[in-house]
C-alpha cells in the first residue's frame, strides 16, 4: 500500500531519514519503532507529504505520491497525532466532521458517521457530540482525534505516538481499542512509538529504526526470536522478552483441546502473559479453558507455555 525505494530526507545537510527502503502492507498494522531522533515521525510525514522528500521513491497504492494533488493525498490518508490538534472553539461533532465537511458529504450522512465513530470509540454519542474539546478529558480528546482522523473513511491512518501523554490505564485501553477497530475494518495503519510494548501489542509489523535507517522489519516474533543485530536485541531486551513473547500468542493456541479440567479457567483469547499471570497468582499448573460462550473448551499446562514456536 505504502512503498519507500531508497527514501532520504536531510536537514542542513544531515540525512534525518537515510536510503529507507520499506514497505506497510494494505490491511496491514504496521509499527515505526526506534529510539528518539531515528526518523521514524520524519517517516511518516512523508507519506503525507507534511515532510517533501528529497531522494527515492514514495509510492502510495501503486502511484508516486508527487504525482497526485497534495489535498487528495491527505482525503485518502487519516492523521493523528499526539497533541490533537483539536479546534478548540468546534464541538465534538464539528470536528470529527471536518473532513467529511471539506468533502461535501450530506448532513445525514455526517451525523450517522460521527454517531457511528463516537460508538467505536467508547463515547456515547448524546452525552459528547455537542461538548468541546476543553470539556473533554486527555483520553477523551485523543479518542476525538483517532475518530476525526478515521471520519472520512481514509484508506490509510497515520498516527504518531497518538497515545503519548495518557496514563497506563487509559493508554491501555485506547491501544485495545484501535487493535479492535483495525481488525473490525481491516484499515491500512502506520503507527509511530518508542514504547516496545505498544509496538508488540499493535503491530503485524514492526520497522525497527535506528539514525535514520531501518535495522529490521518483518513480524514482531520474528525480530524477537531472530534480532539481525545487537541493536534490535538491546532494543527488546531491555525487558523480558520471554514475557513479551508470550504476549504475543493467546491461551487457545497453546492449550490441550481434548483436555478437560474442573479447576479455575480461563477465557480462550486470553494472552498467555496474563495466563502465566494467573499461574503464579493462583499457584496452580493447570488452568480450564473456556470458549466465546463461557463452555469448556480445553486445558491449559503450565509446562506448554514454554511449547512449540508458533508459525509466523
Ligand atoms: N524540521 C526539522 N529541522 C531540522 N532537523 C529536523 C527537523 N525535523 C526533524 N529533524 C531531525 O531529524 C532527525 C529525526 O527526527 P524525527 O522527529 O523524525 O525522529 P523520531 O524518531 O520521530 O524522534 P522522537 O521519537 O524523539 O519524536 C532528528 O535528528 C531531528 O533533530
Amino acid at each position: 500500500m505504502i512503498e519507500f525505494t531508497q527514501v532520504s530526507k536531510y536537514y542542513q545537510g544531515r540525512a534525518a531519514v537515510n536510503a529507507l527502503t520499506l514497505n506497510c502492507p494494505e490491511g496491514a498494522f504496521t509499527v515505526l519503532a526506534g529510539t528518539s531522533g531515528s526518523g521514524k515521525s520524519t517517516t511518516l510525514k512523508m507519506i503525507n507529504r507534511l515532510v517533501e522528500h528529497d531522494a527515492g521513491q514514495i509510492r502510495f497504492a501503486g502511484r508516486d505520491i508527487r504525482d497526485t494533488d497534495v489535498q487528495t493525498l491527505r482525503r485518502r490518508i487519516g492523521y493523528a497525532i499526539q497533541s490533537v490538534g483539536l479546534f478548540p472553539h468546534w464541538t465534538v461533532a464539528q470536528n470529527i466532521a471536518a473532513v467529511p465537511q471539506l468533502l461535501r458529504w450530506p448532513k445525514r450522512k455526517i451525523n450517522d458517521r460521527t454517531d457511528e465513530l463516537l460508538g467505536l470509540l467508547g463515547l456515547e454519542p448524546a452525552q459528547f457530540r455537542s461538548r468541546y474539546p476543553h470539556q473533554l478529558s486527555g483520553g477523551q480528546q485523543q479518542r476525538v482525534g483517532v475518530a476525526r482522523a478515521l471520519a472520512a473513511d481514509p484508506d490509510v491512518l497515520l498516527m504518531d505516538e497518538p497515545f503519548g501523554a495518557l496514563d497506563p490505564v487509559t493508554r491501555a485501553a485506547l491501544q485495545r481499542e484501535i487493535r479492535r477497530i483495525h481488525r473490525l475494518m481491516g484499515r491500512t495503519i502506520v503507527l509511530v512509538t518508542h514504547d516496545v510494548d505498544e509496538a508488540l501489542y499493535l503491530a503485524d509489523r514492526v520497522v525497527l529504526m535506528d539514525a535514520g535507517e531501518v535495522v529490521q522489519q518483518g513480524a514482531p516474533y520474528a525480530l524477537l526470536r531472530q534480532p539481525a543485530s545487537p541493536f534490535v536485541r538491546e532494543f527488546f531486551a531491555s525487558s523480558e522478552p520471554g514475557v513479551r513473547l508470550l504476549s504475543l500468542e493467546t491461551v487457545a493456541q497453546r492449550m490441550r483441546a481434548q483436555e478437560r479440567f474442573n479447576g479455575a479457567a480461563v477465557p480462550y483469547n486470553m494472552t498467555l502473559r496474563e495466563a502465566l499471570s494467573r499461574f503464579v497468582e493462583l499457584g496452580v499448573v493447570r488452568l480450564g479453558v473456556t470458549d466465546a460462550a463461557g463452555q469448556p473448551c480445553g486445558v491449559l499446562h503450565f509446562n506448554d507455555l514454554a511449547g512449540a514456536e508458533p508459525s509466523v
